[in-house]
């Protein structure tokens, strides 16, 4: 049995901003299967605290970078949690990364330093009776945990998961001192980046190994297109680094147990949820396919290439619904074109149970982005036999099987893939779609496919165990 303790900045079903949160809310769960025992060390934001419960205090700090603060442990879902109550850092009015305007907080080097500093105590004396033989961080915000690790002089391997390579989190080297960093480590062997402080680059160049959310992610992720700055760090640790696609917590997304909608457990229940989906976005009916999406709306996912694909779409007598929030001025530029047209329809705000409601109601589930490290949404759209349409990169590439002839007449086909990752491309693959569509046959064998296909945590999960084990 290895203790493994999660660093992590969110968590399902405690707080979430995206795919972040699901991962560390079920992969705990999915590797104790395997005799691992997680403890998920997590920010007391105000809307963690207030779904606590009872607590028990296991350590306090006088100085928590400029605050008193108590590490909580106690049992939520199925979690063990860690959570570091810090009013001065967590508990406040906004966005747990943002302030009410959606300005990033200023001080958001000192809030995940903070997280990654009590990761190292942990490591160094232990929570309670319990202390990790490995401590595995995700995304920047657990990045500086190497280097407190190192501070302490404290041996335990560090496995680091990088969720999106877009978020650096860099801060100005005038606050290494602030951040109770090491200013001999501020090169570019351990915590510099551009003469900035990296969390980011930290954790790469720290960690023991390095992982990312699938196979075709960890490849991409060294050339310079995707790796964002960061390929050259990444191609001096590729022995090191490794794909693991996610799985999906297969409880709370089952079509045929699903509280949030009409449970079925062939598609052909599909129809009614389709008919009550309709009806919660105001559209009507029409005789092609009803396009869901379910995203945060950044430059990342494509949406600028969906709006300008959307004639072909409507073309071939399709409908879209989408779900989404993040920048204002794609926010706009949708409810623009969803008031002008009697096919589509866009809500904006952040909705769990309607995004259940979108899997099981839609006929296709849209994921045009442009880069994509897993993707999570294709893989409940799968479970629900909700057909990905998909760009053809990262874990998208990994997860869906395209309608190509071949695949078609092999009967495997799951979904379908368009590459090059251009509006061009996305409306001739509406184009297909249209076709498919209107092949009833093909269409339900699709849909049998995609809801066979395993989509849960096992495989990936047995992946991180085998790591765990290489490095104990
Ligand atoms: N408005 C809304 N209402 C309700 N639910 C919403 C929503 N907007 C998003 N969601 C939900 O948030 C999650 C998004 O997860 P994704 O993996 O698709 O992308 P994200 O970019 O956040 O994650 C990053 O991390 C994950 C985890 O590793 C990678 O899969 C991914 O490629 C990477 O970009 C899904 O569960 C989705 O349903």
């Amino acid at each position: 049995m290895t203790k493994v303790l999660f660093v992590v900045s969110e968590c399902a079903p405690l707080i979430k901003t995206g795919g972040l949160a699901d991962v560390a809310g079920a992969l705990p769960l999915a590797l104790a299967a395997y005799g691992d025992e997680v403890r998920v060390l997590l920010p007391g934001y105000r809307a963690v605290m207030e779904k606590l419960g009872k607590t028990k205090v296991l350590q306090t700090y006088k100085d928590l970078f400029g605050g008193s603060a108590k590490l909580r442990s106690c049992t939520v879902a199925g979690l063990d949690l860690l959570v570091i109550d810090a009013p001065h850092l967590y508990d406040r009015d906004g966005g747990i990364y943002s302030d009410v305007a959606g300005e990033d907080w200023d001080d958001n080097p000192e809030r995940f330093a903070a997280l990654s500093y009590v990761a190292a105590i942990i490591a160094d004396k232990g929570a309670g009776t319990w202390t990790p033989d490995i401590v595995h961080g995700h995304d920047w915000q657990a990045g500086l945990t190497p280097e407190y690790l190192q501070a302490a002089g404290v041996d335990v391997p560090f496995v680091f998961t990088v969720h999106n390579i877009a978020f650096h989190g860099n801060t100005s080297a005038d606050r290494i001192a602030a951040l109770k960093l090491d200013t001999a480590r501020f090169n570019a062997e351990h915590f510099e980046f551009w003469g900035q402080v990296s969390a980011l680059k930290a954790a790469l160049m720290g960690a023991d190994k390095i992982t990312t959310v699938s196979r075709t992610y960890a490849e991409e992720l060294l050339t310079p297109e995707f790796g964002i700055g960061m390929d050259g760090v990444l191609r001096h640790r590729k022995s090191d680094l490794s794909g693991i696609v996610n799985g999906i917590d297969e409880a709370i997304w089952n079509p045929a147990t699903d509280p949030n909608i009409k449970p079925y457990k062939t598609a052909a229940g599909k129809a009614a949820n389709k008919k009550a989906l309709q009806k919660t976005f105001g559209l009507g009916t029409s005789n092609g396919p009803l396009c869901v999406l379910v995203s945060r709306l950044t430059e990342q996912k494509g949406l600028d290439l969906l709006l300008e694909a959307l004639p072909e779409l409507l073309k071939q007598g399709g409908q879209l619904a989408l779900l989404g929030s993040g920048d204002p001025r794609l926010e706009v530029a949708l409810l623009e074109v969803a008031a002008g047209q009697e096919n589509v329809s866009v809500k904006i705000g952040y909705d769990e149970a309607l995004s259940h409601q979108m899997m099981a109601g839609g006929d296709v589930i849209l994921v045009p982005s442009r880069f994509e490290p897993c993707g999570l949404t294709q893989l409940y759209g799968l479970r629900y036999g909700t057909l990905p349409l998909v760009a053809l990169t990262g874990g998208l590439a990994d997860t869906v099987i395209n309608a190509s002839p071949a695949a078609l007449a092999r009967g495997v086909a799951t979904g379908l893939q368009f590459f090059p990752v251009t509006s061009q491309a996305l409306a001739n693959a509406f184009a297909r779609l249209g076709g498919l569509y209107k092949q009833p046959e093909v269409w339900k064998s699709m849909q049998r496919n995609a809801m066979a296909q395993p989509v849960g945590w096992e495989t990936s999960a047995a992946e991180y165990h085998a790591i765990y084990a290489s490095l104990i």
